[in-house]
């Protein structure tokens, strides 16, 4: 893509929490800029801040210090307008509510109306490909496909940035795999901006534009590295040179983070 449409960006973002044994120093001068149809990765280990900054971005958490535009507007803002959805590591779908219910929901509470509603929902079923699938209950879903309806949910309402934490970190990695490709694809007939929380190197390498490296106490960002893999990515991909190159790096930045290996 040759526009750079800037959708994110934080400058020196700082967020302690006051915890009962003391302040905790999350996020540490954090300075990043997400343009439009960007695919970027975070990646680190557990506790670098990577959940933290994401719901930063969601207005779920309030930065301490520095400064946070999402669609050129206050993360609170952004939220108020519906600016992303967001995709969590648990699918998170109500049990007594068909895949069509759960997907519905969000549009039920922004008052669309019933006939938008339907559409939207198939449309979104149609991304993911679970179409067939909207009269079921999400125990008669696998965990990828319900994985896959939780997607569809956060795209239901059509918000150009989709937040993704960790969303495929519970599944088996053939499914992971197809669910990666699919993403991709989906990504590709979208055009969305995503930002995805992962702690899985070829994963990261395999669906990102930018891949951010970070580490922790204090979670800082270490790394960025933009990749040089092409948009359309099959994933016989990860055996070629390139790949195994970025995957390199993306180790030797986790390793350089990770003072006490
Ligand atoms: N609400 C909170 N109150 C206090 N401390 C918090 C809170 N949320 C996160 N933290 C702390 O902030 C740091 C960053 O947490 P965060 O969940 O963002 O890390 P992460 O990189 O996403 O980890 P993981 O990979 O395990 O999900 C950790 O030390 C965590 O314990």
């Amino acid at each position: 893509m040759d526009n750079h449409e800037e959708v994110i960006r934080a400058d020196r973002l700082d967020l302690t929490f006051q915890t009962n044994d003391g302040p905790v120093h999350a996020l540490r001068d954090v300075n990043l800029t997400i343009d439009k149809g960007d695919f970027v990765s975070f990646i680190g280990p557990s506790g670098c801040g990577k959940t933290t900054f994401l719901r930063c971005i969601a207005a779920l958490e309030t930065p301490t210090g520095g400064m946070l535009s999402v669609n050129g507007m206050t993360a609170d803002e952004a939220r108020r307008a519906r600016a992303y959805g967001y995709v969590f590591q648990a699918a998170g779908l109500y049990p007594w509510r068909t895949i069509a219910g759960n997907i519905r929901l969000p549009l039920e509470i922004m008052g669309f109306s019933r006939d938008e509603q339907v559409r939207r929902v198939n449309d979104v079923l149609q991304l993911v490909d679970l179409e067939g699938f909207g009269g079921k209950y999400p125990w008669q879903l696998s965990g990828g496909m319900q994985q896959r309806a939780s997607i569809a949910r956060a795209l239901s309402f059509d918000a150009d940035i989709l937040l993704m934490d960790e969303p495929f970190g519970a599944l088996d990695e053939i499914v992971r795999d197809h669910l990666n490709e699919q993403l991709l694809a989906l990504w590709a007939r979208t055009g969305k901006t995503i930002g995805f929380v992962t702690h899985s190197i070829p994963e990261a390498v395999y669906l990102s534009t930018r891949i951010v490296v970070m580490s922790p106490r204090p979670g800082r960002i270490t790394d960025v590295i933009e990749s040089p893999l092409p948009r359309e990515r099959p994933l016989d991909i990860r055996e070629s040179p390139e790949f195994i190159e970025i995957a390199h790096r993306v180790r030797e930045g986790l390793r350089a983070g990770h003072g006490d290996v």
